[in-house]
């Protein structure tokens, strides 16, 4: 019998049970905020079936829960029992319930760390000071703010840092279905855009099953997603960051036309179409190719063409395509007035 399994079967943990959603409506006084994009999930098969997705969760481990509200899977990952849990909640309706879960874990020696804070100001690092232990990001995402918390984690993955100190560091976390599509799509398919590239640079993204609309409570418009992202061991560039956020996002800016015409966006006009000629060139990339056709190689060999065209000319890295002073947009704008 496995350590876990043995103090599972030995803890005698009580879990208050979720609210109903009646309780839950009255409890809460919901009228579901909007613009914390509150979607709660209330069915613990569905819930255990998220965090198991997280695959095996050693009782070493640490796990960091983003929104937890009324508490539903964060009842599931206590039944994992992982060391610590910390909890990051913007809405401070949930502290009853959640401080009632802190003290079912506690004669558990589970330690559950409760924050009232923005996930997209928390500081990992500051929290988590040490990396002895690994950590699994878990979490039913507001829709408002997953792709931008995507984003930051990547850039964090890319500098080994924050929660990414560590290279084991798995994400599972749900999106609206058409996202977890996009994160996971394949090169030449309908939903490939910058996020599809983005994700597969510094990650594996798998698709584990998706959860109907009407399991929610309200019942969002459209059905949702749950992806793990496995962080990759080897990265596919060295590159920054914020060079490669640009480029990818240059080249998926005119997704229907060829993907020169997005990446000549990041070069001034006046050379645009030698430049882009001979970077794809260099690149050895076809440049008639559509955007969504490009792997992940190929964007990257297009981004490092660009990091060593601005090394020989740094005059062209504060070119900004859609600045004021830019004659494509004057232009643009002196024509259509
Ligand atoms: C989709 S609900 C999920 C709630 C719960 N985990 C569940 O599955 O039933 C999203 C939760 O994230 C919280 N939230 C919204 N924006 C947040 C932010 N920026 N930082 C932390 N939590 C946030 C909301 O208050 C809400 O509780």
């Amino acid at each position: 019998m496995s350590q876990v399994t043995a103090r599972v079967l030995n803890s005698g943990m009580r879990l208050p049970p979720l609210p109903t959603i009646r309780e839950l409506v009255k409890l809460y006084k919901l009228q579901a905020m909007k613009q914390l994009s509150q979607n709660f999930l209330m069915d613990e098969r569905l819930t255990d079936k998220i965090v198991k997705s997280a695959g095996r969760i050693d009782p070493r481990d640490i796990v960091l829960e983003v929104g937890p509200g009324p508490g539903g899977i964060t009842r599931s990952i206590l039944r994992r029992q992982p060391q610590r849990l910390i909890l990051v909640e913007k809405d401070r309706r949930f502290g009853e319930t959640l401080q009632l879960l802190r003290e079912c874990a506690s004669p558990l020696d589970m330690q559950v760390d409760i924050y009232y804070d923005d996930i997209l100001r928390f500081n990992i690092e500051q929290h988590i000071p040490d990396m002895t232990q690994r950590i699994h990001l878990i979490g039913n995402l507001p829709f408002s703010i997953s792709t931008r918390l995507l984003i930051n984690w990547y850039a964090d993955l890319a500098a080994r840092r924050g929660a990414f100190r560590r290279n084991d560091t798995c994400m599972t976390l749900t999106f609206q279905k058409e996202v977890a599509e996009r994160i996971c799509a394949p090169v030449g398919s309908e939903q490939r855009c910058r996020l599809s590239v983005m994700s597969q640079i510094w990650t594996e993204p798998v698709m584990k099953f998706i959860i109907p609309g009407k399991a929610f409570v309200p019942k969002p418009q459209v059905d949702v997603g749950v992806v793990k992202l496995i962080p990759l061991k080897q990265p596919k560039t060295q590159l920054p960051f914020s060079l490669v956020e640009r480029v990818v996002r240059h080249i998926f800016s005119m997704r229907q036309k060829y993907c020169r015409r997005g990446y000549g966006t990041l070069l001034p006009p006046d050379s645009r179409e030698e430049t882009t000629q001979t970077l794809f060139q260099r690149a050895d990339v076809r440049d008639t190719l559509r955007s969504f056709e490009l792997s992940v190689p190929q964007c990257l060999r297009l981004a490092d063409a660009y990091a060593e065209y601005i090394k020989e000319h740094p005059e062209v890295e504060a070119y900004d395509y859609r600045g004021p002073k830019n004659p494509d947009v004057s232009g643009a704008a002196a024509a259509s007035s």
